[in-house]
């Protein structure tokens, strides 16, 4: 099992206190549906970690835990082999006690392109929706947040999640929580909500804005990242069956259209701050990763096109925020 009871003894006096009326059931809950197969073994996996201390855990300029030294050359081999039980790495770097873990996403790209634009992270209650194996959350924690909670409904990247934070001595302001965004009550009480990569896997992109802005506390931000395509305030993609081979992609707005949806959920001061094409360079398979990534999704013959024909993707950042005087209804209309 994975042990929650420290996070839950973080939250026991903070603003979402309320949650432990239904957070630790829901989680319990979950385990017992899950413990077995894969996640069992990942478990397994993760009591077999050796206790080492460290007082080096490196969070501004990237996610560096451990010096030199502080392990033997066989406790190296040994760690190594079994953070790669944990294979796919998708969201990283990590240099974990001198492994380095080669992600599929530069994942630090997309933070350098945000890190300026948004309001000081320093004291921040930070929720991150869809946060993956949890590399941005360690950069928030990093940049200087309170607490950072990260929901993401993948075992595996609990799993991945879990092992950097046995490095980091256990790390006790950040947390993942598997969960949907479906799943979590209206808590309007983080500072900032970030959402990135997750709008075009939502069905219904409208409800998520709603769901994001349902976490913030009044005046809160919302970083928001997602695929966007070039084309005015009425244009938006549904493509078909797949889109760079990925099943679940629903809608892709053009940037415009976006800012409209944002302003219609009642967002305001929306700004959009980054609009960048993804390269090969940024996505791509590693040792780490060792499956199809970008390269083998866009078309050989153009690589400003899907191998199904669309456009390539490209990802904007906006940065929005919840009115100060914002109400909300329980079905979190405005
Ligand atoms: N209902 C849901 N609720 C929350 N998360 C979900 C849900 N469904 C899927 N996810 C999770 O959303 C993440 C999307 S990846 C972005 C990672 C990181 N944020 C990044 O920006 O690199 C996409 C990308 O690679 O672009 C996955 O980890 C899913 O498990």
């Amino acid at each position: 099992m994975i042990d929650f009871s420290n996070f839950y003894q973080r939250i026991a006096k903070s603003r979402l206190q309320h949650w432990l009326h239904t957070l630790p059931a829901q989680l319990h809950d979950w385990q017992k549906l899950h413990l077995h197969g894969e996640f069992a073994r990942w478990v397994r996996a993760l009591h077999k970690l050796p206790n080492i201390t460290t007082d080096h855990i490196e969070l501004t300029d990237g996610v560096t835990i451990g010096r030199p030294g502080e392990v033997s050359a066989g406790e190296q081999k040994k760690i190594e082999s079994l953070l790669r039980q944990f294979h796919p790495w998708r969201k990283g770097p990590f240099h974990i006690h001198g492994i380095h873990i080669d992600t599929e996403w530069r994942s630090d790209w997309k933070w350098d392109r945000l890190k300026d634009h948004i309001s000081p992270l320093q004291h921040r209650y930070v929720l991150d929706v869809g946060c993956g194996s949890g590399y941005h959350m360690w950069r928030m924690a990093g940049a200087g947040a309170k607490l950072v909670v990260g929901i993401d409904p993948s075992q595996l990247f609990l799993c991945q999640f879990e092992a950097v934070r046995h490095f980091a001595n256990a790390y006790r302001g950040v947390q993942l929580l598997p969960l949907g965004i479906e799943e979590l009550p209206e808590l309007r009480a983080f500072d900032t909500v970030f959402s990135m990569g997750v709008l075009y896997h939502r069905r219904s992109p409208i409800d998520h804005l709603l769901q994001l802005k349902s976490q913030l506390r009044a005046g809160g931000e919302l970083v928001l990242e997602t695929l966007v395509i070039d084309g005015n305030e009425h244009q938006v993609l549904v493509p078909g069956e797949r889109y760079g081979k990925m099943r679940n992609v629903w809608f892709i707005p053009s940037t415009r259209a976006l800012v409209g949806w944002l302003e219609k959920c009642g967002f305001e001061d929306i700004r959009v701050v980054d609009e960048s094409l993804t390269t090969v360079d940024e996505q791509r398979s590693t040792d780490w990763m060792r499956n199809e990534s970008l390269t083998d999704f866009l078309d050989p013959a153009d690589p400003g096109k899907t191998i199904e024909g669309y456009p390539a993707p490209k990802r904007a950042i906006i940065v929005a925020i919840k009115p100060a005087d914002s109400q909300q209804t329980a079905r979190g209309e405005i």
